[in-house]
């Protein structure tokens, strides 16, 4: 099974005297896929890990091609499987809040920053409705999520989990 990964960029709320704000409002980067798995939806920045590269590598390294943002302190929130006829993936989910850079569209991708409670749910993958709420207000997730025909036909969603927040050391994949 391929190792894969996902970041969920977080823009905390402040009001308009700086102070932090309620965490509802919150913003989180989603990016609209114009190829690959997934496209036409709306997804966090992520991809594939390849050879020799760590997952906390690699989630910085598609952040950074997919939308132009350097990420700064990606913490891994979250675990899941993913089955489907033609894509299987291990699917390491990060969190970040610090990062530097304003998203730009690429070849690959538009970006949006959404509100965490106003989620474009429909365009999303379906199973996201049950794990991306608790990991954008800073809980953990693991899950095992199997498609047939691009719809889900088992899903098995553990939140508030142990994850190892790996926030700087994690391992190469072969
Ligand atoms: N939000 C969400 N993302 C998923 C699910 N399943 C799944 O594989 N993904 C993500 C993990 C990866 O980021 C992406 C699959 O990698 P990809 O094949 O699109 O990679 P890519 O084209 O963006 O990048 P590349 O490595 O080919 O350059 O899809 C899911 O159920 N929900």
């Amino acid at each position: 099974m391929r190792d894969a990964t996902l970041c969920h960029l977080v823009r905390e709320a402040r009001s308009a005297s700086g102070e932090w704000a309620e965490s509802a409002n919150d913003e989180t980067l989603l990016i609209h896929k114009k190829r690959g798995v997934g496209s036409d939806q709306y997804v966090g920045p992520g991809g594939k890990v390849e050879p020799g590269e760590t997952p906390r590598e690699c989630v910085v390294r598609e952040v950074r091609e997919e939308v132009g943002i350097e990420v700064r302190d990606p913490v891994k929130v979250g675990e899941f499987e993913y089955y489907s006829e033609d894509w299987n993936a291990l699917v390491h989910v990060y969190r970040a809040t610090e990062y530097a850079g304003d998203p730009v569209e690429t070849d690959e991708a538009v970006p949006e920053w959404f509100p965490v409670d106003d989620l474009p749910l429909s365009e999303m993958w379906a199973t996201d409705r049950d794990w991306l709420p608790t990991v954008l207000a800073g809980g953990t997730s693991r899950g095992r999520f199997v498609y047939h025909g691009g719809d889900p036909r088992l899903v098995e969603v553990e939140t508030d989990v142990p994850i190892e927040r790996t926030a700087g050391v994690d391992h190469a994949t072969s």
